[in-house]
């Protein structure tokens, strides 16, 4: 006997990975870290991006085209911005094996699965996933193994899905330290636009507001920024290629967020105008209280007892 720990058997044999930024080298590096694949190759469009790639080691092979990446591989993670999805999928389409699983990492749900289902050839798996984990950072240096670590992925199988495929994807994130659940797309996207997509619009809008006053407040904003804006001014700082296309690919569930957001804030508005302070306190009271719960259901992903319930809260 070796003594050495028993080897499981891969959860995928070969992985693609289209586009090499932030999530696709984080999975990369997840993947590598748990032995959960055997061999990895990685596609993206610029030549820059795969010569970093080949320098830091991201990808066992780096192909210069999505066709021979896509050759012969088990799973397909389409990991580029929502608006290159439709022809990343039509470009490799001829290139996919039969009983493959071709998934994505795309924020919103619905425009990819418009965009990108039809492409999907007959005796190919597709099953849409998005794990809630990410930085202001992108490109193939941001990318870090720890980066899906208790966090959630939602997976969104279309019509018909595999029950098998969509096992061994769930099996591959939680490999990689991620919370699998699976959701349908309307609704996956009216609970992102809630906690994700409306939250990057106010903090690209705050940002925004801030330097505008630095005119007038001459630079002193960004001097004496508190906790808070700096918060702002991070989220801020994400790609603008990802997130003008998440607005544009989830407008509906955005706009109506965003009117929702204006009539509470026009409220709070008029209190502050009024000098209703009940209505601020009230107000500030019930929102505290629904961060308490958060924190009591062992739901903030980022607080020690993620995972623990309620019940074992001390
Ligand atoms: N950044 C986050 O916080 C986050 C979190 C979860 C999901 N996502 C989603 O993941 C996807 C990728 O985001 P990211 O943060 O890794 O972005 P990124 O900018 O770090 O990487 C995108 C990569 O795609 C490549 N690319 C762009 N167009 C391409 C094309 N037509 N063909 C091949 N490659 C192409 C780029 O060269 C780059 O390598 C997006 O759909 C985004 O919505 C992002
Ligand atoms: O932490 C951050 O920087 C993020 O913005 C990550 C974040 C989020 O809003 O939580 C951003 C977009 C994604 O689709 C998923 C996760």
């Amino acid at each position: 006997m070796s003594g050495s720990a028993p080897q499981r058997a891969p959860v995928y044999g070969k992985v693609a990975l289209i586009g090499l930024g932030l999530i696709a080298s984080s999975l990369f590096w997840a993947m590598k870290r748990a032995n959960l694949v055997g061999t990895v190759t990685g596609y993206a469009r610029s030549q820059e991006t795969r010569d970093t790639a080949r320098e830091i080691g991201l990808c066992d092979e780096v192909c210069d085209s999505a066709a021979a990446a896509c050759e012969g591989a088990d799973l397909i993670v389409l990991c580029v911005p929502i608006g290159a999805m439709e022809s990343v999928a039509q470009e490799i389409a001829p290139y996919l094996k039969k009983g493959a699983t071709v998934t994505d990492v795309g924020s919103v749900k619905r425009a990819v699965i418009d965009a990108v289902g039809p492409h999907i050839p007959e005796g190919v798996h597709f099953i849409p996933g998005h794990p809630l984990a990410g930085t202001e950072h992108s490109g193939p240096r941001s990318g870090f193994a720890e980066l899906f670590d208790n966090r959630w992925c939602l997976l969104v199988p279309v019509e018909n899905s595999d029950a098998a495929a969509i096992a061994q994807l769930r099996a591959l994130w939680e490999g990689v330290g991620s919370n699998v659940e699976e959701m349908d797309a309307e609704h996956h996207d009216l609970v992102l636009a809630v906690t994700s997509h409306a939250p990057h619009l106010i903090a690209y809008t705050m940002v925004g507001v801030a330097d505008d006053l630095r005119r007038v407040t001459d630079s002193e904003v960004i001097k004496y920024s508190a906790a808070g804006f700096r918060d702002f001014t991070r989220i801020a700082a994400s790609d603008p290629t990802m997130w003008r296309d998440v607005f544009l690919n989830n407008k509906e569930a955005t706009l109506e967020i965003l009117g929702r957001f204006t009539e509470e804030l026009f409220a709070l508005q008029r209190a502050i105008r009024t000098g209703d302070g009940d209505h601020l306190f009230d107000y500030f009271t019930h929102t505290r209280a629904i961060r308490r719960g958060i924190i009591e259901a062992g739901q903030d992903t980022d607080a020690p007892n993620f995972g623990r319930g309620k019940k074992d809260v001390k």
